[in-house]
């Protein structure tokens, strides 16, 4: 299997090409899980306050034996723990709960535009950079407009913005907007939570034409696009398969016939209004 390959965000930070999402992951089992994908080569581990797997994550980096500073552990801000001070003391907390020292990129979950303290949240990111408790700031959710907010009044861009983004929906006005600002792409869902995208024809026929399997063409398709997928997987073979992902290209026509699939989000997820505590 080719090494997952790395890009350098607008902090300086390294960044691998794919991720593992832990979206359920958990107890032994999730531990378990996590350390056969470090042992396959994945080195972006994603969790959150709200997935409820800090523990099991932090005990996976740990049991893995993977030097710690060739992972990168990316944890998020939940609704609930918005504010400037309140980012802080979530950031503390959930450096507990991992038992880590360091959370390599932190991100503000969900704009949750009707409590309105997104910005002041982000103020809290800065300085908890700035204290060393996490290395990268970032964020989850946030349209070009909210995007806008945070680097006008702060003048910090996040390092990245993690947002659903598979072929049924691939965003393609806010990945240019990332790249006008350095701000590096990250799909969740990149699957789309294996509904029927994996026997859409076109994935079929590329995956016949590649010698490849369905999933790794739209994990391909993902990387080529300049984003960084977390699929998730809790089976150690599925794992395998979709790291595997960099031993071939797909044409510059092959992925937009897989972004012509475009139809929209997979359920209600629109930012603007929806909001998770
Ligand atoms: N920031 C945010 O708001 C959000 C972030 N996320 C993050 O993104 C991650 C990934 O998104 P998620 O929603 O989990 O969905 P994915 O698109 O990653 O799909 C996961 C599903 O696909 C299955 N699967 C994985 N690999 C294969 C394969 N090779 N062949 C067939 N089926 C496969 C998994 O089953 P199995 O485990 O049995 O292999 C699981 O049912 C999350 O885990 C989380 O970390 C997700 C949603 C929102
Ligand atoms: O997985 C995440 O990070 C989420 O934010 C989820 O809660 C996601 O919004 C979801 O699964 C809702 O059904």
């Amino acid at each position: 299997m080719n090494a997952i390959p790395t890009v350098i965000l607008n902090d300086g930070a390294w960044f691998p090409e794919l991720g593992l999402g832990t979206y359920n992951l958990r107890g032994e089992e999730g531990i378990e899980a996590i350390v056969a994908a470090i042992e396959f080569g994945y080195r972006l581990i994603d969790t959150a306050v709200n997935y409820e797997n800090e523990r099991e994550v932090g005990e996976a980096v740990r049991r893995s034996g993977v030097d710690r500073d060739k992972l990168l552990v990316t944890s998020k801000i939940p609704g609930r723990h918005h504010g400037r001070q309140e980012a802080i003391d979530s950031i503390k907390g959930s450096l507990d709960v991992l038992g880590l020292k360091r959370i390599d990129l932190h991100l503000i979950h969900w704009p949750n535009p009707s409590v309105g303290r997104y910005l002041e949240t982000w103020r809290g990111m800065i300085d908890a950079r700035d204290q060393g408790l996490v290395r990268s700031i970032g964020v989850s959710n946030f349209t070009e407009d909210q995007l806008t907010e945070l680097i006008e009044e702060t003048g910090v861009a996040p390092a990245v913005n993690q947002v659903e983004l598979h072929p049924y929906f691939p965003q393609e006005a806010l990945r240019a907007f990332h790249r006008t600002h350095g701000i590096r792409t990250e799909s969740w869902s990149p699957l789309a939570r294996r509904s029927e995208l994996l026997t859409e024809q076109i994935i079929q026929e590329l995956a016949t034409v590649h010698d490849v399997t369905p999933t790794q063409v739209v994990l391909r398709w993902h990387t080529q696009l300049g984003s960084t997928p977390i699929p998730k997987s809790a089976d150690p073979d599925r794992q395998r398969e979709n790291a595997d992902v960099f031993g071939f290209t797909l044409t510059d026509e092959q992925v937009a016939a897989i972004s012509a699939l475009e139809r929209g989000r997979l359920w209600d997820g629109d930012p603007r209004t929806h909001e998770e505590m």
